[in-house]
C-alpha cells in the first residue's frame, strides 16, 4: 500500500481492521517502528478528531508529527493550472505539495470540496494535486469524496459491536442540517460497508442520490421507516444533493431520529462521524442514549490511523 485515499480490497481492509484492534489492546507495541520519521499533516479545513488522532497514532509508532494549518497559517493557495497570479493567491499548490514532500516521509491532507465546482470536487483535484507533486505517500484526512480513516474506524467499531451478528443490516440516513455538507463521509462509508461484505440500505429524502459510483451493491429505499426495520446499525449523516450539485432540498425534521423511529429495530446502534449538530441531525435522547457509539468511533481514528501510518512506513 503505498497512498491511502479509499477502498481498496477486502483482504486490505481485514489486515488494517486486525492491526487496528491489537493497537486497541497495546498502543505502544511497535514504539520504534516509525524513528526518524516525519509525517506532515496538513489542513486546508477545520478538524478536531483527525488532527488530535493522527497525531497520536505517529507518537504512538515513534513517528514525528508536524500540523500544518494551511487555511489559517500558509499562504493561499492558488490551484489552477496555468493561472496568472495577480489576485489574492500567493503560492501554486504544486510548488508548495514539491516543498513538502521533500520535508515528510509521508503527507497527510485535508481538502473539503467547494461544492460549487462538481468537476473539480469529483476527481478530488486537491489530494490529487499533492499524489502528483509531493512524491511521497499520501493519506487522506478527509478529500473532497471520502474520509477513509473515518470508515475505517466505522468498520473497527461495526465489527466490536457485532457479538454473534454474521452480516449486519447496516443503515446509512440522510439527516437535517442547517448547512450545504460534503459527501465524503457517506460516500466512504457506503464504499467501505459494501466492500467489507455489509448488508447495506441507504435512506434518503428525493433528491439526495449519492454519486451511484460509491452507491453499487446497496440498497436504495426512500422510505426512512421501511429501511430502518431490523437495522443492526444505523449511521447517521447529512449530505447536501449531489445531482443538483451542493445544494439544499430538504431540512424535514422528521427524518432526525428520536427513541419512536427504532420501533421496528430495537437492538440498533447508532453511528457518527462527529462534529453532529444536536437536536438537528440526531437527538440528544439517542446521541446520550446507550444506542450510541459515537464515542467508540472516535477512539478508534487513533488506532485506524495508526493501522494505516504503520503500514505505510514498513
Ligand atoms: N470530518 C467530519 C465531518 C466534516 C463535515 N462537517 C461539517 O462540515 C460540519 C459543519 C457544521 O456543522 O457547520 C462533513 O460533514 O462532511
Ligand atoms: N470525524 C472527523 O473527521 O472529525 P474532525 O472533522 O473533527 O476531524
Amino acid at each position: 500500500m503505498k497512498h491511502f485515499t479509499q477502498f481498496e480490497n477486502i483482504s486490505l481492509a481485514e489486515q488494517l481492521i486486525e492491526q487496528a484492534l491489537q493497537y486497541k489492546i497495546d498502543s505502544r507495541k511497535h514504539i520504534s517502528k516509525g524513528l526518524g520519521k516525519r509525517v506532515g499533516c496538513i489542513f486546508l479545513n477545520p478538524s478536531l478528531r483527525t488532527r488530535a488522532s493522527t497525531q497520536i497514532a505517529a507518537l504512538n509508532l515513534g513517528m514525528e508529527p508536524i500540523i500544518i494549518n494551511m487555511d489559517k497559517e500558509g499562504w493561499a493557495l492558488e490551484m489552477q493550472e496555468g493561472a496568472v497570479m495577480n489576485k489574492t493567491t500567493v503560492e501554486h499548490i504544486k510548488d508548495a505539495a514539491a516543498v513538502l514532500g521533500t520535508y515528510f516521509d509521508v503527507l497527510a491532507i485535508r481538502a473539503f470540496p467547494t461544492l460549487t465546482n462538481k468537476d473539480e470536487d469529483i476527481e478530488d483535484f486537491v489530494l490529487n494535486q499533492f499524489k502528483k507533486y509531493a512524491n511521497v505517500p499520501i493519506i487522506s484526512l478527509e478529500s473532497a469524496i471520502r474520509h477513509p480513516l473515518q470508515s475505517l474506524a466505522d468498520m473497527i467499531t461495526i465489527q466490536e459491536n457485532s457479538k454473534a451478528i454474521k452480516k449486519p443490516k447496516v443503515v446509512l440516513t440522510w439527516a437535517p442540517h442547517i448547512k450545504a455538507i460534503p459527501h465524503a463521509v457517506a460516500n466512504s462509508f457506503a464504499e467501505w460497508a459494501v466492500g467489507c461484505g455489509h448488508d447495506l440500505t441507504i435512506t434518503h429524502p428525493e433528491g439526495y442520490d449519492l454519486d451511484p459510483q460509491f452507491t453499487q451493491g446497496a440498497v436504495i429505499e426512500l422510505d426512512q421507516k421501511k429501511a430502518l426495520k431490523n437495522a443492526d446499525f444505523v449511521y447517521v449523516k447529512n449530505w447536501s444533493a449531489f445531482n443538483d450539485y451542493g445544494k439544499i432540498h430538504s431540512t424535514d425534521s422528521s427524518w432526525m431520529l428520536t427513541e419512536s423511529h427504532f420501533e421496528n429495530a430495537p437492538e440498533a446502534k447508532v453511528m457518527h462521524c462527529l462534529p453532529v449538530r444536536r437536536n438537528v441531525e440526531l437527538s440528544d435522547e439517542i446521541l446520550d442514549g446507550p444506542r450510541s457509539l459515537v464515542q467508540k468511533q472516535a477512539e478508534n481514528r487513533i488506532f485506524a490511523a495508526q493501522a494505516v501510518l504503520s503500514k505505510i512506513i514498513i
